[in-house]
């Protein structure tokens, strides 16, 4: 039986006067890939902020699965080429934050299934500075992956990457969703790049959204990259 980990009911988000989200209705089942679409400024990041409980509702409510674990990936930011870290000691980070950390056995584990979940073994001794954009997106990823999350939440990680690091990074995110069962909500403006790896699609609009089936995408969605 399908279960399901995010319910969003009649959710209202306000600033001020200005009315972002309104009477949104969502369900997202475990293992579901959902993509999250729609122009700037029509309320993808507030959705997902209201998610991550940041803000709070105007009115209505997100009720989240008990054993939810988030793991967010937030949109790319560039690392200097001087940074000094490898790959590997970067995604370390994520277990304390801010000062490399001793690792335990366990903690190495999962470090280095994390780094070969997302393809980066080979590279992990590499400069995380003078990585591509694909391999820092990608090590981005891996450092969501350490708190072992079983939602995935994605801002515009494909943005600003090159086609082939984009089918790189959403051939690792789809494999994710199907091996580990991880649930996946994707933001993304790349439609037509990843729209062959959801199953559905949330097509936020102003005033109101669509919910379908990705099979199911109107063309005029499709055909019309950074929407
Ligand atoms: N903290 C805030 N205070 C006031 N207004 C805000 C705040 N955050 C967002 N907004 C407004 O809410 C609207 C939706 O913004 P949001 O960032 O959610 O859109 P988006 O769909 O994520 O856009 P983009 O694709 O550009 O990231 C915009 O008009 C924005 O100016």
């Amino acid at each position: 039986m399908s279960e399901q980990v995010v319910q969003v009911n009649n959710l209202n988000v306000s600033f001020g006067r200005q009315q972002v989200l309104s009477d949104l209705n969502l369900n997202v089942q475990r293992g579901e890939f959902l993509a999250i679409l729609g122009h700037n400024g029509v309320g993808k990041t507030t959705f997902v902020r209201t998610l991550l409980k940041q803000l709070k509702p105007t009115s209505g409510e997100i009720i989240l699965a008990p054993d939810t674990k988030i793991g967010y990936v937030p949109q790319f930011r560039n690392i200097d080429i001087e940074y000094p870290l490898s790959i590997r000691d970067f995604i370390a980070l994520s277990f304390t934050g801010i000062r490399l950390p001793f690792l335990n056995r366990q903690e190495k584990q999962i470090l280095n299934r994390v780094i070969e979940m997302v393809d980066l073994s080979d590279i992990a001794n590499h400069s995380m500075g003078k990585a591509s954009g694909g391999e820092k997106q990608r090590a981005y990823l891996a450092s969501a992956l350490v708190k072992q999350p079983n939602l995935l939440i994605l801002d515009e990680s494909t943005a600003s990457l090159d086609p082939d690091a984009k089918q790189e990074l959403l051939r690792v995110v789809k494999r994710l969703n199907v091996q580990e069962q991880l649930t996946v909500m994707f933001i993304t403006h790349d439609v037509s790049v990843m729209a062959k790896y959801p199953d559905h699609y949330l097509w936020m609009k102003h005033g109101g959204y669509e919910l379908g089936l990705i099979e199911d995408l109107p063309s005029e969605v499709l055909n019309q990259d950074n929407v």
